[in-house]
């Protein structure tokens, strides 16, 4: 490293002021250390060790880069800190630029950074127009926004009279509340581009809707793709139709292909004419993406890649809120040109816990439509839907191909009311509909410690039911009847089944991890209470009836990061336990003793339910307000009951900070999908 002798007190200074902050718990220990690896890399200012310390620390916040204008305007509020914290920070950096032209000339002479439009030496820093990157970063981006600017833009060939007569089949009745039926039109925008957004909030619909879509490929790409030109068209003839579905989490995927197989099912009642049954025949498992793009051990690398690619024709992608930045790079680089993309998923959901908000990013126009003259004329020619003037604007080539379904199905009720209030920032509403639900559907509790909440987590709430209690009484019944010696009646699996469909339907999610109201503070506190009633016997680590997640990917035994399973009684082995995870209508088990990453999941994080839903769902939130505890985390939390929802805020304050914060994360994907 080479230092101006008159820069080695403020480099001194500063890197004293970023232990001192590390040890406060205000750093992670990472970002220091990447400063002063930068350092050692070249020449380099103060200013450039702090930018590396906020670009690295921003990255462990999931932002994908480091805004030079947000640096320059409002370097406290981009980091959730108070004014003496960055005071103290930036008086040991000595003199900063002063605004972001000014950091942008200060990063374009650092060695260190590659600023995009000059010769590349494989700087790790990336400078694109006000954009500072980490190297990874700004080449998923880049990738991410070219792929998606390709699939987005490049027309397909629509026989409009042949896709009318199908829609026209597939969806026959107007919608009730009037309006656009934004499911056909969805469909239809699908057909035209390699890339289809569907988003909406919960049971609005994402998936009946692109389970018409495939049947609508069906019907269609069988003339195009298999028949020789000229030959008539026969449906069921796309037997060839290679579509593959895929989720982030197993969970998230085997939900996918029940709910699509459940809707081919009841369309294949309706069009006869079509061999639906045998297209979900065919289609197969849904699959997680890692899996998918085929996962090695030990490396960032797939089996699936632009060398490689996937052998695809449609590949629908649900949960999408949910993947991160690297892995949409990924999954785009391994898909063929000729396939079709389509993502399903809640744009207002939190973002995947690593870095980027691509759903987020890319549905930035969803709800206020963005669609050109020509896409409203294709729209009508193909669906018959006019669009209403409020959404005609052309917004870009993505805003064409991205479709928001807005009428909820099944979510309507006391618990959709309080999801949309909480989505709009209305605090007030939320109140009022947390407060107002006399059906019981809605509870707001504010108790002062975690132990005035147990009782919940051992029988639920009254008229609403849950609790674990329930699963854990099956566990004793099965024991007593002999079912993990397969002598019941249905057999072990059955069993097994039932217990996992138990614990299933009920579930506490915590917004943070740690404090009494935390992950780990109410895990222990259940478990505790759970074993002074009897339900269950702790002893050491593993105990029949405990619930685990799995904390990190382990090829050996096949679980994946975020799975949930249940420790049962191995019928094979009298006095050992397995983990038994549910997929779909099968069970899949591992000896407990074989997973090495694992916690306890009676209380989980709103960000690890993704994907899931519970019949009842109780959500606590802890005694202080904070950057993480945003809206898109309440709205997630919420929308993960099906029936029932309970509120636990032991401040009742906190509810309103948390609806009023909102998570923003930098990215550059707009801006480079824009090509600008
Ligand atoms: N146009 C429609 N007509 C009749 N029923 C519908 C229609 N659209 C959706 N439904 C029904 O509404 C329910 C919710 O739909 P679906 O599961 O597809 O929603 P989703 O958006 O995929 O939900 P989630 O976000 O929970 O996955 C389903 O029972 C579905 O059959």
């Amino acid at each position: 490293m080479s230092i101006h002798p008159a820069q080695a007190a403020n480099h001194a200074a500063l890197l004293a002021q970023i232990d001192a902050l590390t040890e406060a718990g205000q750093l992670r220990r990472l970002s220091g250390a990447f400063a002063r690896f930068i350092a050692t890399l070249g020449n380099s200012s103060p200013p450039l060790m702090l930018a590396c310390v906020l670009l690295s620390e921003l990255e462990g916040r999931g932002h994908s880069c480091l805004l030079l204008s947000e640096l320059a305007s409002d370097p406290r509020g981009m980091l959730g800190w108070t004014e003496e914290e960055w005071r103290a920070l930036k008086a040991s950096a000595g003199p900063l630029p002063k605004n972001a032209s000014a950091w942008r000339a200060l990063l374009y002479t650092s060695e260190q950074v590659w600023p995009v439009a000059d010769l590349d030496f494989g700087q790790p820093l990336v400078l694109d127009q006000d954009r500072l990157y980490l190297r990874r970063y700004w080449r998923d981006e880049s990738t991410v926004a070219r792929a998606v600017r390709a699939r987005a833009g490049e027309a397909r060939p629509v026989d409009v009279g042949r896709v009318r007569h199908w829609l026209d089949i597939l969806f026959p009745h107007a919608p009730r509340e009037g309006g656009p039926d934004w499911q056909k039109i969805a469909c239809a925008v699908a057909l035209r581009a390699n890339l289809g957004i569907i988003t909406g909030g919960p049971g609005t619909g994402k998936t009946y809707t692109v389970a018409r879509l495939l049947a609508l490929l069906f019907a269609t790409a069988g003339g195009k793709r298999e028949l020789a030109p000229g030959a008539e068209f026969e449906a069921g003839a796309a037997g060839g139709l290679r579509i593959a579905l895929a989720a982030p989490t197993g969970k998230a995927a085997a939900r996918l292909k029940q709910s699509i197989d459940h809707a081919l099912e009841e369309l294949a009642e309706k069009v006869p004419e079509l061999d639906l049954p045998g297209l979900a025949a065919r289609m197969g498992a849904a699959r997680t993406l890692h899996s998918l793009l085929g996962a090695r051990p030990d490396t960032r690398q797939f089996v699936h890649n632009k060398g490689n690619p996937l052998d695809v024709d449609v590949l629908i992608v649900d949960e999408a809120s949910m993947v991160h930045l690297e892995m949409m790079a990924s999954l785009l680089d391994a898909l063929p040109d000729h396939a079709r993309l389509i993502l399903l998923g809640d744009k207002d959901q939190l973002a995947s816990v690593e870095a980027g908000a691509v759903l987020g990013d890319l549905c930035q126009d969803a709800q206020s439509g963005g669609y050109s003259a020509s896409t409203a004329a294709y729209i009508l020619a193909a669906s018959g839907q006019a669009i209403p003037e409020g959404f005609l604007r052309d917004a870009g080539p993505l805003a064409q191909q991205t479709v928001m379904l807005r009428q909820s199905r099944r979510f309507g009720g006391p618990i959709g009311q309080l999801a949309l209030a909480v989505n709009a920032g209305d605090a007030a509403a939320a109140r009022a509909a947390l407060g107002g639900d006399s059906g019981g559907q809605l509870a707001w509790i504010s108790p002062a410690q975690p132990s005035d909440a147990l009782q919940l987590a051992l029988a639920g709430r009254e008229g609403a039911g849950g609790g674990y209690e329930r699963y854990l009484r099956l566990i004793r019944a099965g024991h007593d009847a002999g079912t993990h010696e397969g002598g019941h009646e249905g057999g072990h699996e059955q069993w097994v089944m039932r217990v996992l469909a138990a614990f299933e339907s009920f579930r506490i999610l915590c917004a943070v991890r740690v404090g009494e109201w935390g992950v780990a503070g109410l895990n222990e506190a259940i478990e505790q209470r759970l074993e002074a009633a009897g339900l269950l016997r702790r002893r050491g680590e593993w105990y029949e009836g405990r619930p685990v997640m799995v904390t990190r990917n382990d090829y050996g035994t096949g679980v994946f990061n975020g799975d949930i399973g249940l420790t049962l009684p191995d019928p094979a082995r009298p006095g050992s336990l397995r983990v038994y995870f549910s997929e779909g209508q099968a069970v899949r088990s591992v000896l407990a003793t074989r997973l090495r990453q694992v916690e306890t999941a009676f209380a989980m994080t709103v960000h690890k339910s993704q994907g899931s839903e519970f019949s009842h769902t109780v959500m606590a939130l802890p005694k202080e307000s904070s950057a993480v505890l945003a809206r898109e985390l309440v709205y997630t939390g919420i929308t993960r009951a099906k029936h029932h929802f309970t509120l636990l805020t032991p401040v009742a304050d906190v509810l309103d900070d948390a609806i009023a914060e909102r998570t923003q994360r930098a990215s550059g994907l707009r801006t480079l999908i824009a090509g600008n």
